[in-house]
């Protein structure tokens, strides 16, 4: 018999419940005795989603991260938070958010506010985590109040369950030493309180837990190799039995490490190395369970249950009871219930699975495993019938866009003359001081907009009514600009729910759901729009906008476009073609944009690549294959135009050094970077490479509430400055300020454009 799992499940709730209980707590207008009823109601709610099967997760639950709860459950807190006398989770909160609470505000006077924990990607997904911050001093002590609470929950309601934990290897990978020491160092400190977490769990009578250490499929030097031996024989004489879990990749040459560590079970991802599974199979040694991820656990697809049942049903004869079957990942990556979706045109919706129903698929594929295909032939025939609608529809495949695309030439790409040459013909234009300032496109998206929107998209506002409250938004961004005394202004993207979405929703190609949302980091989240098909722009999508915002002012209104890597990494995208192929397509429609902005008088575009960063492989072996292609698709949607034309993008993000060279090569007039936080750093790689372009590099924290001042984003542009020649610096914040509010964006940049003026005096 098969046993079926699952290595976590979305905890946001199918209607961001938990989004809007932790906002309520966070504005003091609900208890923390409201907002720990809510996690047991959502921990409630997910097991009875799971209850088919043999093991359910406990643990995967967090109220904000779950790298930070983690971090709290090995006593391992930022020196800063320690001594905090309120509530456990008000400074949990703090670690998150670097604001306190209002119920901590009574400690306001010896420990509220202190500087939030760095956020980062987890792996290759647009999920972020709270980085674990080592030194050479740190200390680590269990704290499993957490975990045991929840286990208890689970147990009384009778629930089979597998707790879940971070694994100790890819914690301290995943970390950053602070003070530059070896966080290895710290492992023989760590494993202890592994293995007392681990005996701690097998006391309140847990079998089996699930260790996830997707670290294994990255490439693992010989110290790191090392510590996964380490640490698995030291806790191999735990009572539990580890299933050790793998996923987003390719174990490759860590196949025979990862066979060979001293656990119960393995588990490997059968969606991103199918291959791999037979070579794994040999080197598994026979007592040990293999459990493979046969349902993608990052994409909203249908599983194809024959063909994966083909696959199957031989390694089940082969493996036997030691077969489990799980989804590749955790749900989290996953919308909650495909069944909420009330606009979705319906030939679509039969093509999808949210996570509710990628484990009803699970279910199916282990009572055809179990008791054959024959007592499931009805569930199979309709997927079936389901894939052959998606392969044959020709919504999915327009010929003319895949010709288009087959068309596209290296010339395509390239802008008419080099930077050295266009740069002044822009500069003529522009009429610009040195060091311009600029922001990166959003303002505050405030309840107003967001209560428009909701009332436009139900009906309770018409068309007119919607555009005159975005006009009003645009026109109010406009004035503040113009009073701050910014050079280059942005219409501020009043009019986007998401710099993905919104293109998505006026793509022909995309579909979009109504609750179809993923936590992307605490309670905020995105709605990926789904890809399914060849990608057509029927009409300009951002013209009207920026022609409206053009005409309220006289300096230079900046086009904002997202683009195609952006757009392919931020969407649930076909798994029919390469993702290659799909970005090509993307490019050509977002290129048709860029050209039309430029027929429309604009004579600055920004088109951002905020996710191309993310979208590297995990395995430096493929980076070359994903730059090529996502460079390319970046040149030939933004190098189409005139050489007056300025191309801007924008990277929020702060590790550029190793793809230094594909960021020159997209050839943008201007880049603006994340730096503020890295004290200039980053522009190491800048000068290293002696980037050719003009840079801004981010000299405002928009993630942190505090205000910036004056005299730091001098020094910080002064630091720029003896690495970039200061007549090819801008001055603008780290990233789009759409999460703050106007009462804190005004000051700020008060504060920028009197920097910059500074700068003017004394540089230029
Ligand atoms: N796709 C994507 N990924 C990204 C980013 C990004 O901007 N986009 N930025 C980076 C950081 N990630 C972020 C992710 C989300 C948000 C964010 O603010 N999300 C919003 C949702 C934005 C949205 O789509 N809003 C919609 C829907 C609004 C909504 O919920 N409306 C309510 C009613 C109105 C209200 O909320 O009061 C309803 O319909 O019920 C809109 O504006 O139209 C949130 O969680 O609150 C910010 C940063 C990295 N990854
Ligand atoms: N133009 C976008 C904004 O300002 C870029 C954001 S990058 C996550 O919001
Ligand atoms: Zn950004």
């Amino acid at each position: 018999m098969v046993t079926t799992h699952n290595l976590g499940f979305p905890r946001i709730g199918a209607r961001r419940e938990l989004k809007f209980g932790l906002e309520s707590y966070w504005k003091g207008q609900s208890s923390i005795a409201e907002l720990q009823q809510l996690g047991r109601t959502l921990r409630q709610q997910n097991w009875a989603d799971q209850a088919a099967l043999d093991l359910a997760p406990v643990g995967d639950f967090s109220f904000y991260d779950q790298v930070l709860d983690m971090s709290f459950t090995l006593g391992h807190l930022p020196e800063r938070v320690r001594g905090f006398h309120g509530e456990a989770l008000d400074n949990y909160f703090r670690v998150a958010r670097g604001r306190s609470t209002p119920a901590a505000e009574a400690h306001a006077a010896c420990c509220a506010g202190v500087a939030a924990g760095e956020m980062t990607k987890w792996f290759d997904t647009n999920y972020h985590y709270i980085v674990p911050e080592f030194t050479a001093t740190t200390e680590f002590k269990l704290d499993a109040s957490r975990l045991l609470e929840q286990l208890a929950e689970a147990q009384a309601r009778g629930v089979k369950t597998k707790p879940v934990i971070v694994g100790p290897v890819t914690y301290l990978a995943i970390g950053k030493s602070k003070d530059g020491s070896n966080r290895l160092d710290l492992l023989p400190r760590l494993l202890p309180v592994y293995a007392q977490l681990l005996d701690t769990l097998a006391a309140q009578g847990v079998e089996w837990v699930q260790i996830d250490e997707p670290q294994l499929v990255t490439e693992l030097d010989a110290d790191w190799q090392h510590a996964f031996n380490t640490a698995y024989h030291l806790l191999k004489t735990c009572k539990v039995k580890l299933l050790l879990a793998t996923y987003f990749g390719q174990l490759q040459e860590n196949a025979y490490l990862a066979a060979n560590l001293p656990v119960a079970g393995l588990h490997v991802d059968a969606i991103n190395d199918r291959e791999g599974v037979q070579p794994l199979i040999n080197l598994l040694p026979a007592h040990k369970v293999l459990s493979l991820g046969v349902i993608n656990g990052r994409n909203i697809w249908k599983t194809d249950l024959t063909a994966t049942l083909d696959w199957l049903e031989p390694l089940a004869q082969q493996l036997g009871a030691r077969l489990w079957i799980a989804p590749s990942c955790s749900l989290l990556h996953v919308p909650v219930d495909l069944a909420s979706e009330q606009q979705l045109d319906a030939e679509i919706q039969s093509w999808l699975a949210f996570a509710r129903q990628k484990l009803d698929e699970l279910q199916v594929l282990a009572q055809a495993l179990n008791h054959g295909r024959d007592a499931v032939r009805a569930a199979l025939d309709a997927n079936q019938a389901a894939l052959k609608s998606r392969r044959a529809s020709p919504r999915v495949n327009q010929p003319a866009v895949k010709l288009a695309v087959s068309k596209i030439t290296r010339d395509l790409g390239r802008r008419e003359s080099s930077y050295a040459q266009r740069a002044p013909k822009q500069a003529a234009l522009l009429q610009l001081p040195p060091f311009p300032t600029t922001t990166i496109g959003s303002f505050p998206q405030t309840a107003e907009i967001r209560q428009a929107r909701s009332d436009f998209k139900a009906g309770r506002l018409d068309a007119s009514a919607y555009q005159a409250v975005m006009q009003a938004e645009i026109q109010r961004a406009v004035r503040e600009q113009e009073a701050l005394g910014l050079d280059v202004l942005v219409h501020g993207e009043a009019e986007r729910n998401d710099m993905v979405e919104y293109f998505g929703e006026q793509l022909e190609g995309y579909a979009f759901s109504q609750f179809g949302w993923v936590q992307s980091y605490g309670s905020r989240c995105v709605k990926p729009p789904i890809l399914f098909g060849d990608i057509r722009r029927p009409q300009p999508m951002t013209v009207a906008w920026t022609r409206f915002a053009q005409s309220l002012t006289s300096k230079p209104m900046k086009g904002m476009l997202t683009g195609p890597v952006t757009i392919l990494n931020w969407s649930f995208v076909r798994d029919d073609q390469p993702r290659s192929e799909s970005c090509l397509q993307l490019a050509l429609a977002i290129r048709q944009e860029v050209l039309d902005l430029e027929q429309a008088g604009v004579r600055v575009i920004q088109i951002d690549e905020a996710a191309l960063r993310e979208g590297l492989p995990l395995r430096r072996t493929q980076w070359k294959t994903y730059l090529d292609w996502a460079v390319e698709s970046f040149r030939v949607s933004a190098n189409g135009v005139r050489d007056e034309t300025q191309i801007h993008t924008h990277m929020c993000y702060s590790e550029f050094n190793d793809i230094m060279a594909s960021i020159a090569e997209m050839d943008a007039d201007v880049i603006t970077i994340e730096t503020s936080r890295s004290d200039m750093e980053l522009l190491d790689a800048f000068d290293d490479f002696s980037y050719p372009n003009e840079i801004g590099p981010g000299v405002y924290d928009i993630h942190s509430p505090n205000l910036p001042s004056e005299q730091h984003m001098v020094a910080l542009m002064k630091k720029a400055a003896e690495r970039v020649p200061a007549e090819r610096l801008w001055v603008n914040p780290d990233c789009g300020l759409k999460t703050r509010q106007w009462p804190e964006v005004i000051p700020a940049l008060k504060h920028m454009v009197a920097a910059a003026k500074t700068l003017r005096a004394e540089l230029a």
